[in-house]
C-alpha cells in the first residue's frame, strides 16, 4: 500500500518497513519533506535523512538524529513518530509555524543501519556498526566514541571487543564521516540532537571532560525547561546536566563534537525507561515516550529560533 496509514506507529519495525515508509512519507508530505541520501554504511546501506523545510536557502537548521546504537529501538520510533508529528503541526501549532518558517530541521532516524538490520537478524542487544578490518577478530565500532572531539580519551576504549570500540581514527566509520561532512558542508546548523535510551536524561556537553562550556548557564536552564515540558506529557521523570558530571567521562562524543564545532545548543536525550525493561521497551510504550519526548525538543528548537 502506497499509504503510510497502514503504518503502525506504535510497533518497532525493521530497516526495510522503515526505508518504506520513508519514501511514502515523503511521496505524501513532498510539499515540505524531501530525502536526501548523506552516504553509505560499512555493509553498503544507504544513510538517509528527512529534511523538513518550507523554502528559502541554507536556512539556520536543526540536525536530530536517533539510532546511532542499533539496540535503542525506541529511538528510531520515536524518530518516526515526530517526523509525522512535524508535517501535522506544521499547520497547526504556532511554535512550529515560526520554527519552519525561519528554519530546516534534518532528522537521520536509522544513523546506523547495519547494526539495526543485526539487531533485527542476529542480535537484538547489538549496539556497534558492523565495520571489520585485517587482522581485527572483533566487529564493531562504538559510533559514540568516533568523533573527533576528544577522541580516543577516558571513558573510550581502544580494544576492538569493547562495547565502546572506539574505531582506528575519529571518523573512521563511514556512519560518523557522513554526518561530520553533511553537517560542515551545510555549515548552518544550530541545534544538534542525538537521541539514544535509555535512563531518562537530557544532557549537554561535555562529556570528555568536567570542563563547562561556556555557555552552560543557558544549556542547564534550557534542559530544566525541556525537562519540565517532558514531565507534564505524562509524568515521567528526567535529570538533566552535562554528561561527564551526570553520567560519567566519555569521549569522541557526537554532541562534544558538534559543539566544539560551533553548535552551540547540542544536547543527547536518553529516553525510558530506568532500566525495568531497559532497550527492550514494550511497543505500548512507543507513542507516550515520543509524545514527552516531542514536548521536550520542542522546547529546545523554540529555544534555538529565538537566540
Ligand atoms: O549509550 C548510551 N546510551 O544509549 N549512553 C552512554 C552515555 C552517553 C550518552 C550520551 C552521550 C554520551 C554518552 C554511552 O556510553 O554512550
Ligand atoms: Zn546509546
Amino acid at each position: 500500500e502506497r499509504s503510510t496509514s497502514s503504518f503502525s506507529y506504535s510497533s518497532y519495525h525493521t530497516l526495510e518497513e522503515i526505508y518504506t515508509w520513508i519514501d511514502n512519507f515523503v511521496t505524501e508530505h513532498s510539499d515540505i519533506v524531501s530525502k536526501l541520501q548523506i552516504g553509505h554504511s560499512f555493509e553498503n546501506r544507504s544513510i538517509l535523512v528527512l529534511k523538513f523545510s518550507t523554502g528559502g536557502s541554507r536556512r539556520p537548521a536543526i540536525w536530530i538524529d536517533s539510532g546511532i546504537h542499533s539496540r535503542e529501538w525506541i529511538t528510531h520510533a520515536t524518530g518516526i513518530w515526530i517526523a509525522r508529528k512535524i508535517v501535522s503541526e506544521y499547520g497547526k501549532d504556532r511554535i512550529v509555524i515560526d520554527i519552519l518558517n525561519a528554519m530546516d530541521i534534518f532528522l537521520e532516524i536509522v544513523s546506523n543501519p547495519d547494526g539495526f538490520a543485526y539487531t533485527h537478524s542476529m542480535n537484538r542487544l547489538w549496539r556497534k556498526n558492523k565495520s571489520s578490518r585485517p587482522g581485527i577478530f572483533c566487529i564493531g565500532v562504538d559510533l559514540n566514541r568516533n568523533w573527533k572531539s576528544g577522541f580516543g580519551g577516558n571513558g573510550s576504549n581502544n580494544n576492538p571487543c569493547s562495547e565502546t570500540y572506539h574505531g582506528p581514527s575519529p571518523q573512521s566509520e563511514p556512519e560518523v564521516a557522513a554526518v561530520v561532512d553533511f553537517i560542515m558542508s551545510h555549515g548552518n546548523v544550530k541545534a544538534l540532537i542525538s537521541i539514544h535510551s535509555y535512563s531518562q536524561m537530557l544532557m549537554y556537553p561535555y562529556g570528555h571532560s568536567l570542563e563547562p562550556v561556556s555557555n552552560q548557564e543557558e544549556l542547564y536552564h534550557l534542559a530544566k525547561d525541556a525537562v519540565q515540558a517532558l514531565y507534564e506529557v505524562h509524568g515521567i521523570e528526567y535529570i538533566y546536566g552535562s554528561i561527564s558530571a551526570t553520567l560519567y567521562v566519555a569521549s569522541g562524543i557526537t554532541v562534544d563534537w558538534a559543539y566544539d564545532s560551533g553548535i552551540k545548543y547540542s544536547f543527547s536525550f536518553e529516553l525510558r525507561d530506568t532500566g525495568r525493561y531497559g532497550f527492550l521497551l514494550p511497543a505500548a510504550q512507543i507513542i507516550p515516550t515520543a509524545q514527552e519526548t516531542w514536548m521536550a525538543i520542542r522546547t529546545i528548537m523554540e529555544h534555538t529560533l529565538h537566540h
